[in-house]
């Protein structure tokens, strides 16, 4: 939608221009031109081309009324010498001889409009336009046909490869079902000018505009998607319906959660409409029902690198004793394994992987939770694995990022306990959130645990992830592989990160604590800081963009509300009279202009100035003459928009009153 965001042209007043400028050549003379009168003449008085090959007709001097003086801006006439006056504006100021409409073929002689070279092409619409089909054929065959366009008879809006793609299942709600229309994104949004572009170059946290509208969109389609047919998912459960599992969940690839069976859904909440993530612990017995007080200590920390957590409940609905925690739903979020470390496990060691860090923390479990069998295996090392870990910047902005995030939890008592390559989540352009944080806090609540150990257990978990991360090794700690993780970190980055990752992994440092990780990534905080600031001012010129389509988008509502009536078709004191033919004559001027050789303008720039001036109701005139130039109207953008605001006023009001 931002391809209709910025104009690129700064006037629409219509421009009398010279058909044998030099840079185009001349047009040859239609014949419909040839007893046109020359509009230069009815407006000026004279036409300065008249000699220079002007096409149309010059009445001899005789006929020709004084020429008044010129205007400054010939694209503005002075009202003085307008047929009729702008005070007239809401008078039943014109009745056309002929009220019949055709819509088949603009007028040769409307309002000329020569293309600026510096505009950009206008997009071509055809393709998605010449195969419209309206479904209710019989009911439109039987309205007058000026009120449609035989050319367009044989549109469905979609490409031959997309509609092969139609059967898809959308999401329905738990009872009825639709057929789904996936998202075109190509059609929904055809290749965007670059004038219209807030900004082509990526952003730290903010890819091209280009590159966001396409995962944003993404991102849409995914929340709306269908689950798959068949599963045996309950349908209502705890007030969320609609259950998806996100990921694969069909072995060999089995979820865990550590070393508990768990999986991931997508659920819709009945009572916000909104997609919610559910994280289901498999064969979990609930003793106590304090055990979900930390659920309400979590559900209180709000913070950007926190997936926040909503609620808690366990439910006998998956034919067993569940555990489900909901959390924010992030679509299209991948972890940061599957970012960054999955392609450098071989498929046949990933399910035995150790998850990094907790291989000796994990806490007794065994009377809540059914034996699954061991997930973990040491006995394959990853050392042979090619060392290529991610960018220094990227780097340093998980570092503080999840700095951050641990930061926020440890002021508030508790401990993360998820610092996990497999547990944080990339949301975002670079931007990461820790997940599946307080099911530990379930899980162990009544192991009294020492608060301050497993906070110390957070930073050794996080200097693990940084040194897979910078190793692309998840086993870089591990397995005999810590020398040759230290010795490529060393070679390949800045000593500060070598110098946080030990500090980090080491176990008694007298002084280990979140705050003095920030004493030492200090040096660091500005940069971070600046990106996200200018990735705030981007996304806001992103949405400047989006605000000025909801302005557009209301106008064209009204214009589509006003214009061609049905109802009115054969009251031509509806349509061609007062402020209902302002705005029909305005409509041409927007939409029906042509060049010098008769053939449509459809550029973009003089529509998107055009409705913007108007939105904004601006004092600047412009002329809008009848269709069959007999008379013409100087008239200024203010006006007009009173005229649409009464126009659709009236309207209102009488639907109101059905
Ligand atoms: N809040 C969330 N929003 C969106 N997607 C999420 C969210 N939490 C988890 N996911 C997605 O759910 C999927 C499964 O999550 P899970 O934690 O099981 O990851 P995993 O990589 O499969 O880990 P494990 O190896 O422990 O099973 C992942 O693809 C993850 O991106």
């Amino acid at each position: 939608m931002a391809f209709f965001a910025r104009p690129a042209s700064a006037s629409s007043a219509v421009r009398i221009v010279n058909p044998n400028t030099k840079d185009e050549p001349a047009p040859s003379p239609r014949k419909d031109h040839v007893q046109r009168r020359c509009r230069n003449v009815m407006i000026y008085g004279y036409c300065k081309f008249e000699d220079k090959g002007c096409v149309y007709y010059h009445s001899p001097p005789e006929e020709a009324p004084n020429p008044p003086p010129r205007s400054a801006s010939p694209a503005v006439p002075a009202a003085a010498t307008s047929p009729i006056s702008a005070h007239a504006v809401n008078a039943p100021v014109f009745i056309p001889k002929a009220s019949s409409l055709s819509f088949t073929s603009p007028s040769p002689s409307a309002p000329v409009l020569r293309q600026s070279p510096s505009s950009p092409a206008p997009p071509d619409y055809r393709q998605s336009t010449e195969h419209y089909v309206y479904s209710d054929s019989e009911q439109m065959s039987e309205l007058d046909t000026q009120f449609y366009d035989d050319s367009q008879a044989h549109y469905n809006g979609y490409s031959p490869d997309y509609a092969q793609n139609m059967e898809v299942p959308f999401y329905t709600g738990p009872s009825q079902v639709y057929m789904s229309e996936p998202l075109d994104y190509h059609l929904y949004t055809p290749a965007i000018p670059s004038a219209f572009v807030t900004s082509s170059t990526a952003s730290h946290f903010v890819p091209p505009s280009s590159e966001l509208r396409r995962v944003l969109q993404e991102q849409s389609h995914v929340i709306r998607s269908a689950p798959p047919l068949g599963s045996s998912l309950p349908e209502e459960l705890q007030g969320y319906h609609t259950f998806a599992p996100i990921d694969n969940i069909s072995a060999p690839e089995r979820k865990k959660f550590f070393n508990l069976g768990s999986i991931v859904y997508r659920a819709i909440n009945s009572t916000d409409g909104v997609s919610y993530v559910l994280r289901r612990i498999e064969n979990f017995r609930l003793m106590q029902q304090s055990a979900f007080n930390a659920i309400e200590a979590w559900s209180q920390i709000r913070h950007p690198n926190i997936v926040p957590v909503h609620e808690a409940f366990t439910t006998r609905s998956f034919n067993d004793s569940s555990l489900v925690v909901v959390y924010t739903y992030y679509p299209n979020a991948q972890t940061l394994f599957d970012a960054h470390l999955r392609s450098a496990v071989p498929a046949h060691l990933r399910n035995g992987l150790v998850p990094l860090g907790h291989s000796q923390s994990l806490p007794q479990l065994s009377q809540y939770v059914q034996p699954t069998g061991s997930q973990f295996s040491h006995s394959q090392s990853l050392q042979q694995l090619q060392p290529s870990g991610i960018p220094e910047r990227i780097l340093w902005s998980y570092i503080v990022q999840i700095a951050s995030a641990i930061k926020r939890v440890h002021e508030a008592g508790l401990a993360v306990r998820t610092i996990d390559a497999t547990k944080i989540l990339l949301t975002g352009k670079n931007r990461v959130r820790i997940g599946s944080c307080a099911i530990w806090d379930v899980l162990t609540y009544d192991q009294h645990l020492d608060i301050v150990a497993l906070q110390h257990d957070d930073l050794q978990h996080f200097g693990r992830l940084i040194f897979a991360l910078c190793c692309n090794n998840p086993q870089a700690t591990t397995n005999g592989n810590f020398q040759k993780s230290l010795e490529i970190i060393s070679k390949t980055y800045n000593h500060d990160v070598k110098n946080i990752a030990l500090f980090l992994i080491s176990k008694n440092h007298p002084h280990k604590n979140i705050s003095t990780v920030f004493e030492m990534i200090s040096g660091r905080l500005l940069t971070e800081l600046d990106d996200a600031f200018e990735g705030i001012d981007r996304l806001e010129n992103e949405m400047l963009s989006e605000l000025e389509n909801a302005r557009l988008v209301r106008l064209l509502c009204k214009f589509g509300f006003i214009n061609e009536r049905p109802e009115f078709a054969r009251d031509a004191r509806w349509s061609e009279t007062g402020d209902r033919y302002i705005i029909k004559l305005f409509r041409d001027y927007v939409f029906h202009q042509i060049d010098e050789r008769g053939n449509p303008v459809t550029n973009m720039s003089h529509v998107l100035t055009c409705l913007n001036k108007l939105d904004a109701g601006i004092e600047e005139k412009i002329m809008l003459v009848a269709r069959d130039e007999q008379s013409c109207l100087v008239v200024s953008y203010k006006e007009i928009k009173a005229c649409v605001e009464i126009a659709f006023s009236d309207l209102s009001r009488s639907s109101s009153r059905t």
